[in-house]
């Protein structure tokens, strides 16, 4: 939400502007134990973008009618569409933080821009070859249709031009099932008590994770070797999660971000929403791998929300967690 020096919240903006760039620049990043992930083609770099700017200059078209400052919403969409075909960039980021710059180079009197973005999927589908081996197409792709990477980044204007204020990588809605070895017992019983203690339940879990850099480089140049890949994000999600024993939600995010802040030196702080989806037990495994019967859990849902830091990673360390 963008406010002005008044303390009066002042914005407009354009939604949904669904931008299908090809051929952008391609991003490599290193493996790590925990994902085989190595980067991106960016034959199609695709994106839905949220775009919102203010200024005091703009009151008067608010509270007067004046329309002289205004830059139609219409306009704003051909202008992240027409600069999207500039960006010489291989991130999401940095393809915000180009067209945010362009925007208050173009536009002197904007002072503050709010600019998200969620990338749009594409993923090459396998074909054979002329031996018959399969390997990715470089021409055809299928959209996918799991979690979403994106970012949300604030530019301010300052005497020397626009500055990018905060930002917030993301990883919307990976939703991950452990059939077994999750527990979660030894929470408070009293009288309002009726969930029975469990030891081994099937922990379905949606998780929004976003996090910060140290450095903005890092983020908005994938040439620099020190991008962190939404994708390099969940598959650490998904190992931690595989390898521990779990007593709680709450105790595998403290893990995952540990794990996280553990390879990523250039993550300054991350933060997690979780939902606890947790099926339901009809017919109940008589042990870890006979068969079940799970149901939707009925409504309402439980959710938690944590950040971690560098300084927890510390703590952690010496006390020996790690
Ligand atoms: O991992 C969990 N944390 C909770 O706080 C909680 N509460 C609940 O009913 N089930 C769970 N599961």
């Amino acid at each position: 939400m963008l406010i002005l020096n008044s303390g009066r919240t002042l914005y407009y903006g354009k939604g949904d502007v669904l931008v299908y760039r090809t051929y952008a620049n391609p991003i490599r990043v290193e493996p790590l134990p925990e994902s085989s992930y190595v980067g991106n083609s960016n034959v199609i770099f695709a994106h839905n973008i949220k775009f919102a700017v203010s200024s005091e200059e703009l009151l008067s078209s608010f509270t007067e009618g004046d329309n002289a400052m205004i830059v139609a919403t219409d306009s704003m969409k051909n202008f992240i569409l027409r600069q999207t075909a500039n960006y010489d960039g291989s991130t999401t980021e940095g393809l915000l933080a180009f067209i945010s710059e362009q925007f208050m180079e173009r536009y002197e009197y904007i002072t503050a821009i709010d600019i998200s973005a969620q990338r749009l999927p594409f993923d090459a589908v396998s074909v054979p070859g002329e031996t018959g081996e399969f390997s990715a197409s470089p021409l055809v792709y299928s959209r996918g249709r799991n979690e979403l990477s994106g970012a949300t980044l604030r530019w301010v204007r300052t005497q020397g031009g626009g500055v990018m204020e905060r930002h917030r990588c993301t990883l919307h809605e990976l939703q991950l099932i452990k059939v077994s070895g999750s527990s979660f017992y030894g929470f408070v019983r009293d009288e309002y008590t009726t969930l029975p203690e469990s030891f081994d339940r099937p922990l379905y879990i949606f998780l929004d994770i976003s996090w910060q850099y140290t450095d903005d480089a890092s983020m908005l140049d994938g040439d620099l070797g020190k991008y962190v890949a939404a994708e390099q994000i969940r598959d650490i999600a998904q190992t931690v999660f595989h390898e521990m024993n779990t007593p709680s939600i709450q105790h595998l995010i403290w893990h995952v971000g540990l794990r996280i802040l553990t390879r990523f030196p250039q993550i300054a702080e991350i933060q997690f929403e979780s939902n606890n989806r947790t099926w339901e037990g009809v017919v109940e495994p008589v042990d870890g791998t006979s068969p079940g019967v799970f149901t939707e859990p009925r409504p309402p849902y439980g959710f938690q929300g944590f950040s971690l830091t560098r300084a927890d990673l510390k703590v952690a360390t010496e006390a020996g967690q790690l």
